[in-house]
């Protein structure tokens, strides 16, 4: 997988307008608020079952209704296509939980 840059990287970032990009880690980050814990904990669990299927797992970390969620690519040393496509099926099944 290579790693997206220049021109390239911005435009996949312009896919991804809830996403903020870190230059320190070369990620997209994403915080999203649910209702409750409940909420939060069911959008992470069908989060895990992706990621093991696509072989592609979020940096993450939950404190009761918040998640924070990030994708790079370490085989590629920063963001490549792969997290872009991920963090777009995040978006869409967030937007479905309520977040
Ligand atoms: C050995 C295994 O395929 C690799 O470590 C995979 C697993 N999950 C991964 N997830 C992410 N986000 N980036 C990777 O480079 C990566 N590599």
């Amino acid at each position: 997988m290579h790693k997206l840059e220049g021109a390239a990287l911005q435009t996949q970032l312009d896919r991804l307008p809830r996403w903020h990009f870190n230059p320190e880690r070369h990620a997209v980050e994403r915080r999203l608020v649910f209702s409750d814990f409940n909420a939060a904990f069911g959008f992470m669990s069908r989060v895990a079952l992706a990621a093991e299927q696509r072989n592609h797992h979020p940096e993450w970390a939950n404190v009761y209704n918040r998640v924070e969620i990030a994708f790079t690519t370490h085989e590629a040393g920063g963001l490549s296509l792969r997290d872009i496509e991920f963090a777009l099926w995040v978006d869409g099944v967030a937007s479905h939980m309520g977040a």
